[in-house]
C-alpha cells in the first residue's frame, strides 16, 4: 500500500477512551482537508492518523484507562512527534506539569512546556462561556465563543517555544498569573475550553492547518 505523504489532507484521530470525543468527529469530519475522522483507542488506530485530538472529560480518568490498555508509551511517542490537540482535559494531559494531582501524581503525556493548574475556577465558577478574541488565530476579529467546563488554567510558560493564542480578559481563579487559556509550541496546540461545543469550527480549522504543517 502506498502511503499518501501529500500534504494536502490529513487523517484525524480523536482519542476516545473517554469524555467528550464524538463532537470532535463530527465537527472534523466536515473540513474538506480531512480524509477521515476516527475515535482511536488502540496502538493500531494511533499509528494510522496523521493527527490526534485528546478531548475534555476527566484527566486523571484518561490517564487511568491509558495506561491499563498499553496506551501510554504510544500516545507519549505520539505527540513528541505528531500534531496534537488537547482540549480541557486534553490539555492537561499534554501539559509538562498539573497541580492538584492525587498523592502519588497523575500520569501525564508531557511534551507541551507548560504547567497548568487543574480545576482554577472553583466551585461557583465551574463552569461558565465567554468570547475570546483570537484575531491571530481566527484570521478575523469576530470572537470565538468559548465553553469552559471545570476548565485547567495554563499558569505558566516554560519555553520560548510556547507560544499564547489566547486569554481571559479578566483574571479569574485564585491564581495571579495570567489567565492564559489557548497555547501552540510547533505541532501541539492546547486550549482549556471545549471548542467542539459550538457550531464554530474556526479552531478546528487551524488546527488542521497545524495537522497539514507538521504532517510527517
Ligand atoms: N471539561 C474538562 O475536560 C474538565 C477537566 C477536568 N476538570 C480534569 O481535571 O481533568
Amino acid at each position: 500500500m502506498v502511503v499518501n505523504q501529500e500534504k494536502t489532507h490529513v487523517k484525524v484521530g480523536v482519542l476516545a477512551l473517554q469524555g467528550a470525543f464524538i463532537e470532535h468527529i463530527h465537527t472534523m469530519s466536515s473540513i474538506a482537508e480531512v480524509t477521515e475522522a476516527i475515535p482511536v483507542r488502540t496502538k493500531e488506530q494511533l499509528d494510522s492518523v496523521d493527527a490526534l485530538i485528546i478531548p475534555g472529560g476527566e484527566s486523571t480518568a484518561m490517564a487511568l484507562i491509558a495506561e491499563r490498555c498499553g496506551m501510554l508509551e504510544p500516545l507519549r511517542e505520539f505527540v513528541r512527534r505528531k500534531p496534537t490537540w488537547g482540549t480541557c482535559a486534553g490539555m492537561i494531559l499534554l501539559a509538562d506539569e498539573a497541580s492538584k494531582t492525587k498523592k502519588g501524581g497523575q500520569q501525564l503525556l508531557g511534551g507541551l512546556h507548560i504547567s497548568v493548574n487543574r480545576n482554577q475556577f472553583g466551585s461557583q465558577r465551574e463552569s461558565f462561556e465567554t468570547n475570546l478574541h483570537m484575531p491571530e488565530v481566527l484570521g478575523s476579529d469576530e470572537p470565538f465563543h468559548a465553553v469552559f467546563i471545570r476548565a485547567p488554567i495554563i499558569t505558566e510558560l516554560k519555553s520560548d517555544d510556547v507560544k499564547v493564542l489566547g486569554k481571559l480578559g479578566n483574571q479569574i481563579g485564585d491564581n495571579s498569573a495570567e489567565t492564559i487559556v489557548a497555547v501552540q509550541q510547533g505541532h501541539l496546540m492546547a486550549t482549556a475550553f471545549h471548542p467542539e461545543l459550538t457550531r464554530d469550527d474556526r479552531l478546528h480549522r487551524y488546527f488542521v492547518r497545524i495537522a497539514l504543517e507538521h504532517k510527517i
